[in-house]
């Protein structure tokens, strides 16, 4: 399978570096694109081993799976520029901040097979999160592609698209949250004598170990939270502090606000008059 990227960023580099260390997928059968004055991106690529070039349309030419990897308001020029090379053997995939299926679609010619995925940077390390849901022209089988790609960087799951924009306030954002939970922590062990590079160490490994034990042991996070806490022991009274700042209501804020977020930005980034051209 030959996979393009149009867009040569973070998570475009992501997603290629989590597929190529899988060994499912080679670096040579790997294309990105960017804009000319993106070179940084393009270098990037080239010394992962990818084709890289500038035209968008070359990236269809050469591939089979077509990720959408700009941002938002870059879609509809990137799906004027791609229209004329898509065929419905492509398969297009978007992991565009909000912008709907629909929305896709209507950029693209008629029939064109779109499928709208959230991923989250962890794919670079194979411990990624991803949702999809898939369009209207999509065929059998495409579910099973889609799925079959993103979990060889990590957990897939389709779901209604409806569920896509509160995907990307959870799992898609989520990665930059814990990043400062790990930060936060680790302040926390410099704070009361701990190295800087062991703290972040003890942190990063403590959500690592957090997170195993909730998805292979199968029990609710708040029993395992109270298994840790001892009667007047430390735990409860580092749990006091947090609860006292709202960490709960705080991360629920947190997810809807960037849910709301992705909703608006779908809302907004595309011109009103959505072009719909034959194949
Ligand atoms: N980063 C993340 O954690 C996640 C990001 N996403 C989504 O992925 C998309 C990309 O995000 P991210 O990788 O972070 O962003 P980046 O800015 O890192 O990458 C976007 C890339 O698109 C390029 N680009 C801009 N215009 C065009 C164009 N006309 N044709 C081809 N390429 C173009 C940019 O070039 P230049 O820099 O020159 O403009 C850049 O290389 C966004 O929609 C984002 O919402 C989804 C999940 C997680
Ligand atoms: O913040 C963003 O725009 C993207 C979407 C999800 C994560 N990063």
């Amino acid at each position: 399978m030959k996979i393009g990227f149009i867009g040569a960023g973070k998570m475009a580099q992501a997603l290629a570096r989590g597929l190529i260390n899988s060994g499912r997928i080679t670096a040579e059968n790997i294309i990105a694109s960017s804009p000319k004055r993106d070179e940084l991106f393009l270098e990037q690529c080239k010394s992962m081993g990818l084709n890289t070039t500038h035209e968008n349309a070359e990236v269809v030419q050469k591939s089979d799976v077509i990720f959408l990897a700009v941002k938002p308001v870059h879609v509809s020029k990137v799906a004027s520029e791609i229209a004329p090379a898509l065929s419905k053997e492509h398969l297009v995939v978007s992991i565009a901040l909000g912008i709907t299926i629909r929305n896709i679609e209507s950029l693209l010619p008629t029939k064109s097979r779109v499928v709208r995925v959230m991923p989250n940077t962890p794919s670079v390390v194979r411990a990624g999160a991803s949702a999809f849901a898939m369009g209207s022209a999509c065929r059998d089988g495409d579910a099973e592609t889609v799925e079959r790609l993103l979990s060889t960087v990590g957990f897939a799951v389709e779901v209604p698209e409806i569920q896509i924009d509160p995907v990307t306030g959870l799992s898609g954002s989520g990665p930059s949250y814990m990043f400062s939970v790990i930060e936060g922590l680790a302040d926390g062990g410099v704070k009361v004598g701990l190295p800087r590079d062991l703290a972040i160490k003890l942190a990063a490994y403590t959500l690592l170990g957090a997170a195993k034990m909730v998805l292979e042991t199968g029990i609710h996070p708040a029993q395992l939270k109270d298994d840790v806490q001892s009667p007047g022991g430390s735990s409860v009274y580092g749990m006091h502090k947090l609860e006292s700042g709202g960490l709960k209501g705080i991360l629920i804020d947190a997810v809807e606000a960037a849910t709301n977020r992705s909703r608006a930005t779908g809302d907004k980034a595309l011109p009103r008059d959505f072009r719909n051209t034959e194949m």
